[in-house]
């Protein structure tokens, strides 16, 4: 068994604090993704517990054993702990299977367990290739199989992606998962994008500033994020000013139902912002210039919803981000939508709430 617990960590560079006291648990096996903007912490929090970066308080526990700790700090290369770097950094002059080699100790380099490990990262074609002649993900994979050599108890994964271009990106990220879980090695990844967090991640944890501001499983970060900025940062959201209805907010799209986010108290009639998934947005078309038929996110003869007017379109093949202005609203909202057969810029839209949003107390 080889959990991970983070207690209390707090680090800082030259007296500046970047971590202030953070804690999870990643149980053993489990894939976790440590999620933050830029300069949120999220190296220092991986250098720490690499035990590349020592940390002023708080302790690194693996399997029950303490890496860091009062009196403890255990030094990187006796921690079981694997790293897949950013930029995979393979040793150029050597071949994929010496690559992989050199993870294991000396006595084991010549024996099957470097060809077990590329045919688990399905390499085994491309042992005697040399990185130069790799694509991006392969070189991730050999990476990781060379980072899984020593049998660690963590894996620890420094924005391994964020090099790959998009069409690769996804590809590698699957094929990735599904390594680390036939391994059933614990597993810490450290980005800032979230849908690479949300989509391969069994926990996530977010960063903001060096505080942890969320732990959850994907589902439950982005359905009940625990403030109006982890809305907007995770999975992006329309934020509307409004009063507080006891179930519903009043806002510039009528009364839309919502609930309170966790650990959030308002009164009727309590100033608050309400926080809305672009795609729980729906848009039916007004008057004859959009009529027809529509398509299944164009809700076609409603007159319910608010009168917008489309200010763009931005269209991605799958979906469509419009921007639009809402009446009495400065900054214009986004919806995100299946289809745009019948929607052009300048054009009037009425628009629909579909599920309902969470209020947080206004700032
Ligand atoms: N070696 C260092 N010396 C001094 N300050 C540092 C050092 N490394 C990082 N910092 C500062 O610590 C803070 C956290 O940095 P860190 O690299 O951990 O953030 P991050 O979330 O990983 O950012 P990014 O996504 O940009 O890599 C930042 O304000 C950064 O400027």
């Amino acid at each position: 068994m080889s959990e991970l617990q983070v207690r209390k960590v707090v680090a800082a560079y030259d007296g500046a604090p970047v971590l202030h006291g953070v804690s999870f648990t990643v149980p053993s096996g489990a894939f976790a993704a440590v999620l933050g903007p830029s300069g949120s912490g999220k190296s220092t929090l991986l250098r720490t517990i690499a035990g590349l970066h020592a940390p002023l308080e708080g302790a690194i526990v693996v399997g029950g054993r303490v890496l860091t700790g009062p009196r403890v700090a255990m030094p990187p290369e006796r921690r079981r702990i694997g790293i897949v770097p950013q930029d995979a950094a393979l040793f150029p002059h050597l071949d994929v299977r010496a690559n992989v080699a050199f993870g294991l100790p000396r006595a084991q380099r010549g024996g099957a367990r470097p060809d077990e490990l590329l045919e688990m990262v399905g390499l085994a074609d491309l042992a005697h290739r040399m990185p130069g002649e790799l694509s991006g993900g392969q070189r991730h994979r050999v990476a990781l199989a060379r980072a899984l050599a020593p049998e660690p108890d963590v894996i620890l994964l420094d924005e391994p992606f964020s090099a790959l271009d998009a069409s690769l990106r996804a590809e590698v990220r699957a094929q990735i998962r599904q390594v680390l879980r036939r391994a059933r090695t614990t597993a810490v990844l450290v980005t800032h994008d979230q849908d690479e967090a949300l989509s391969m991640a069994d926990i996530v944890a977010v960063l903001d500033q060096g505080r942890l501001v969320q732990v959850g499983p994907p589902e439950e970060i982005y359905q009940e994020p625990r403030s109006r900025w982890l809305a907007q940062f995770v999975g992006g959201a329309v934020v509307l000013p409004g009063a507080w209805r006891g179930d519903a907010v009043e806002c510039a799209l009528g009364d839309v139902p919502a609930h309170l986010g966790a650990g959030e108290v308002a009164r009727e009639g309590d100033a608050v912002e309400l926080a809305i998934r672009p795609e729980h947005l729906t848009l039916a078309p007004v008057g004859e210039g959009l009529g027809g038929v529509a398509d299944a996110s164009v809700d076609a003869g409603a007159d319910a919803g608010t009168v917008a007017l489309v200010r763009h379109v931005a269209y991605f093949g799958h979906d469509a981000v419009v921007t639009l202005d809402l009446p009495g609203l400065d900054e214009p909202i986004e919806a995100r939508v299946l289809g745009v057969h019948h929607i052009r810029p300048d054009a009037e839209v009425r628009v629909s709430v579909t599920r309902p949003g969470i209020a947080f107390a206004a700032r």
